[in-house]
């Protein structure tokens, strides 16, 4: 059996590339930006007013005159005015181009103004100050944004500013995600005393909408012939086939023989791991297959730990490992990597990792209780409080 490492190594290994697509900039937030976003012009576009107030020319102040006859009145959205006379002023207001023959701005809370003159209450008065400079952030030509980032509410306004009505993002794969069994019954049905309702899928739709993939979902029953026929025709259709239950040792668990058949090749069945254990991973040429241990907890973890992992590497994008200190003694036998749902608080600045006791990957009802799992490596069976270890959060 593989381990954790090995089983994530080649599930990396096998990222697809689901190609590029230009879609309007407003929708774009948490897609993955494929292309440079570049200034079109400087920023700011020209010397811009950042006080509502008097433009000067220096000169005049630092030759002692402190009264001003105003002259005229510059408001943003106008083109920009011209000082005629070097001793006059003219009013100014956030976001004006600063008029021309002016280098200095002073507030109107420093300026006392009546019958028509303006006179500078304060003594300090500093060349260009008040004054945003044309450049001053970024030059015409420089990358604003890099390839690669994840677009967020600071990117769209960027985008906007320098005119990407529409932008380059990279496709998302087209996603189905089928639940098996017959013991599986719709959400709104009332279950029989021997029935539970299909969850498991429903978990994995929200766990891809929060990479804003969509996905369409089906159900199949444990009856082999439907599941070829069915399945045969997602590889067909699907860049991405995400399975949860049938994987294991039963006798109505058809996944594995049933994708072999159907030319998925398998890069392996079962990692060192608990909960999740029996995972399947396979690809066709055109399809990944990630089929799930039933288990609820399993299937959740794995979609974190698997799925997300070889979703960023494919669109390019790399993620940072994130730590937290476990904060009480934990005792595993097992020569398995332990997946451990924890609650994580904040203490003097630290990311704690607090242990659920849950009853096992059948717990459904635990994840709610926690936000992460702690991944608790499989060469060590006593893990202590204080030790750091890597989580995988989904909250
Ligand atoms: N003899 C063995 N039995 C089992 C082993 C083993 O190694 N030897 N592994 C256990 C482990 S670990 C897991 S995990 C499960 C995996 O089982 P399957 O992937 O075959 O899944 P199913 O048998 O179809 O179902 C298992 C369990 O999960 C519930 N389930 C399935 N799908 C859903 C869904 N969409 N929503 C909610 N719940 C779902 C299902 O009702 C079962 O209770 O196998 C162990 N057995
Ligand atoms: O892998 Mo199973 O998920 O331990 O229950
Ligand atoms: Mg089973």
């Amino acid at each position: 059996m593989i381990s954790v490492e090995e089983a994530l190594q080649i599930v990396i290994d096998s990222a697809q590339d689901f190609g590029v697509e230009e879609i309007p900039f407003i929708q774009s937030a948490g897609r993955i930006l494929k292309e440079q976003i570049k200034a079109d012009r400087d920023f700011p576009p020209f010397n811009r007013v950042a006080m509502d107030g008097i433009a000067i020319a220096y000169s005049s102040f630092k030759n002692g005159q402190r009264s001003f006859k105003i002259e005229g009145i510059q408001a943003a959205g106008s083109e920009q005015i011209s000082l005629q006379n070097l001793e006059n002023c003219i009013e100014v207001m956030t976001g004006a181009v600063l008029p021309n023959k002016c280098d200095a701005v002073i507030r109107y809370e420093d300026v006392f103004i009546e019958n028509g003159i303006a006179t500078i209450s304060i003594d300090a008065v500093t060349d260009g100050q008040n004054i945003h400079q044309k450049g001053k952030d970024e030059k015409a030509g420089d990358v604003l944004i890099k390839q690669n980032t994840i677009i967020s509410a600071a990117e769209i306004g960027v985008l906007a500013t320098v005119g990407k009505s529409t932008v380059k993002v990279a496709k998302q794969p087209k996603v189905m995600i089928v639940s098996t069994g017959d013991e599986l019954v719709a959400v709104d049905d009332v279950p029989l005393a021997h029935q539970i309702r299909r969850s498991n899928v429903f978990t994995l739709v929200s766990l891809l909408e929060k990479l804003h993939i969509p996905s369409e979902t089906a159900h199949l029953t444990d009856d082999k012939p439907i599941l070829k026929e069915k399945i045969k025709s997602f590889l067909a259709t699907y860049d991405v086939l995400l399975f949860s239950g049938a994987v294991s040792k039963g006798k109505f668990d058809f996944l594995p023989e049933v994708l072999a058949e159907l030319g998925v090749v398998k890069s392996f069945h079962k990692v060192a791991q608990r909960p999740g254990k029996p995972f399947w991973f396979g690809q066709t040429k055109n399809s990944s297959v990630f089929a799930f241990p039933g288990n609820p907890i399993s299937t959740f973890v794995n979609c974190l730990a698997y799925f997300y992992p070889w979703y960023f590497k494919s669109i390019g994008v790399e993620l940072q490992e994130e730590n937290a200190i476990l904060s009480e003694d934990v005792s595993f036998k097992p020569n398995l990597a332990y997946f451990l749902q924890v609650q994580l608080s904040y203490r003097y600045g630290h990311l704690i990792a607090s242990p659920i006791t849950g009853n096992g990957s059948g717990d459904l009802a635990s994840l709610v209780k926690a936000d992460a799992f702690i991944q608790l490596p499989a060469n060590q069976n006593e893990f202590k409080k204080g030790e750091v270890f890597k989580i995988i959060r989904y909250r």
